[in-house]
């Protein structure tokens, strides 16, 4: 069938076809990199984490870039207020720099261990300043631009476009727009490609317009069409994002000449009590917390639970749902794994076509506009057949159970890391069990049952655990 996703420019789902056969380019809005990151931070993340999977598993080369915003991201989203990062930096009393290089490894952290796979590139935005005054140079050239007192501002009324992406029209949004006390714009609705530093701001670069420092739009902008070219596959991000950031985004690469992203991808917001979980508001729950609690592959579970365009609210009795959900379907991996190794050789048919249906539904509900929640259904279907199946199963059958949990519960989805099926036998309950062992030889040898306490011993000893009597009683310890 091939992929199809629903499109956020088009307003519809669309076969998905890469520019480049065989390979395929996305862009990922990252976060802005002054505080921890919260549940809702990792939804985008997981999503996109799993399209990329899904391209892998098809044989695709993928680039996929997520950036780091470590400038120009004003409190009010838009041109007014103060950067998000210096804010920040003057409550911790760090280095601007320092307080991205923190929140930036915090949330990294929090991705690896939600299993999501590191970016080819996570360009910063500071690192990208010659690219963007080269494209806000561009746009003033083309006459898309205008400097008013060291800022340079794009001119919307210059781009009838604007508005495409959101479905928002010009009209209705200068009606509701803003108009600030000290305005330099031509028209309230026009955004800034660059701004001049005030006195006393910590981030600034040298333009040909006097010291200042970037937009937050023209980053993007920038840093996808350096590293993926013009016309590339795929942009996507929060839906919180479509506007303003993606429609300036695309009125600044359009308007500069170039051809932007091919397709556009927004996902729903995780939700707190029924609002929008987020820094600024303080209605979060933060990830570390969460991680810390609880097996990071069930949040990940639960988050592929519910589609990408539905909002998601958040509350801890689903999340325990979902750890026990993800429990069942783990505990199945794992026995698969355990019986494959003394099953008589041969298949079972009934387990063959199981498999087969189980493969068919999963890949048509991840190229159904990548549901997540269909694809994991598809599992829960097949666990019942499995489990009925598994004491006769044949050694081939199984081997393929474990080549499909491995391709489409690890490949696709990211939910089990070679970590999550190591056995654990953990520290305590290793003392807990030889304590008992040797209660028992104990207890034999008082019954001057010599042949049982030998027989532990000797047990104990193929397994590398050496038992030694000693005048403070028997002792153990690996050989
Ligand atoms: N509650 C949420 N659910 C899903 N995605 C979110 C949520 N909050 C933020 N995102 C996404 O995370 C990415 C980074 O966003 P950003 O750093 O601006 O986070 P934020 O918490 O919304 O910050 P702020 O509250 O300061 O605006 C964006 O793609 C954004 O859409
Ligand atoms: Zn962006």
């Amino acid at each position: 069938m091939g992929l199809v996703l629903y499109d956020t420019l088009q307003r519809k789902k669309v076969p998905f076809e890469p520019a480049v056969k065989g390979h395929v380019g996305i862009y990922v809005c990252g976060p802005t990199v002054y505080a921890d990151p919260h549940l809702g931070h990792a939804r985008g993340p997981i999503v996109y984490d799993v399209l990329r999977r899904y391209f892998l598993h098809q044989g695709y080369k993928v680039r996929f870039v997520s950036n780091i915003t470590d400038v120009g991201h004003l409190t009010d989203d838009a041109d007014q207020g103060e950067d998000k990062i210096q804010k920040r930096a003057k409550l911790e009393q760090l280095e601007p720099m320092e307080v991205a290089e923190k929140y930036t490894w915090s949330y990294f952290d929090a991705m690896q261990a939600l299993n999501v796979l590191r970016p080819s590139i996570a360009p910063r935005a500071s690192g990208h300043i010659p690219e963007q005054l080269e494209l806000t140079q561009r746009l003033l050239e083309r006459g898309f631009a205008y400097v008013r007192g060291g800022s340079v501002y794009f001119r919307v009324r210059a781009f009838p476009e604007y508005g495409k992406l959101s479905g928002k029209r010009l009209e209705e949004l200068r009606a509701g727009a803003r108009v600030e006390v000290r305005e330099e714009k031509e028209d309230p609705l026009d955004f800034a490609l660059w701004k001049a530093a005030e006195p006393g701001h910590l981030m600034r670069w040298k333009s040909p317009w006097g010291e200042g420092y970037p937009g937050w739009h023209i980053e993007c902008t920038a840093m996808s069409l350096k590293y993926l070219g013009e016309g590339f596959d795929l942009h996507a991000g929060g839906i919180d994002l479509q506007f303003p950031h993606h429609e300036c985004e695309i009125a600044q690469a359009e308007a500069a000449g170039y051809r932007f992203a091919r397709h556009w991808m927004h996902h729903n917001h995780v939700l707190l009590e029924g609002e929008k979980m987020a820094k600024s508001t303080g209605n979060l729950v933060l990830l570390h917390d969460l991680l810390k609690a609880h097996e990071p592959m069930a949040l990940r579970f639960y988050l592929l639970q519910t589609h990408y365009r539905s909002p998601m609210d958040f509350t801890f009795q689903g999340l325990e749902a979902a750890e026990r959900g993800y429990a069942r379907l783990l505990q199945a991996y794992r026995e698969v794994r355990a019986r494959k190794a003394q099953a008589p050789s041969g298949t079972t048919p009934e387990l063959e076509r199981a498999l087969d249906a189980l493969e068919k539904a999963f890949l048509e509900a991840i190229e159904d506009d990548l549901s997540t929640p269909e694809a994991l259904a598809a599992f829960f279907t097949f666990l019942p057949e499995l489990n009925r199946l598994l004491p006769e199963a044949g050694r081939e059958s199984l081997e393929r159970a474990e080549g499909v949990f491995h391709t489409l519960g690890e490949g696709i989805l990211g939910l089990f890391p070679e970590r999550v099926l190591e056995e654990k036998v953990s520290g305590p309950l290793l003392q807990g069990l030889m304590a008992l062992l040797l209660e028992l030889r104990e207890e034999a040898r008082r019954a001057r049952d010599f042949a049982k306490a030998d027989l532990i011993r000797e047990r104990l000893k193929a397994l590398g655990v050496i038992v030694e009597d000693t005048k403070e009683g028997p002792k153990w310890r690996l050989a």
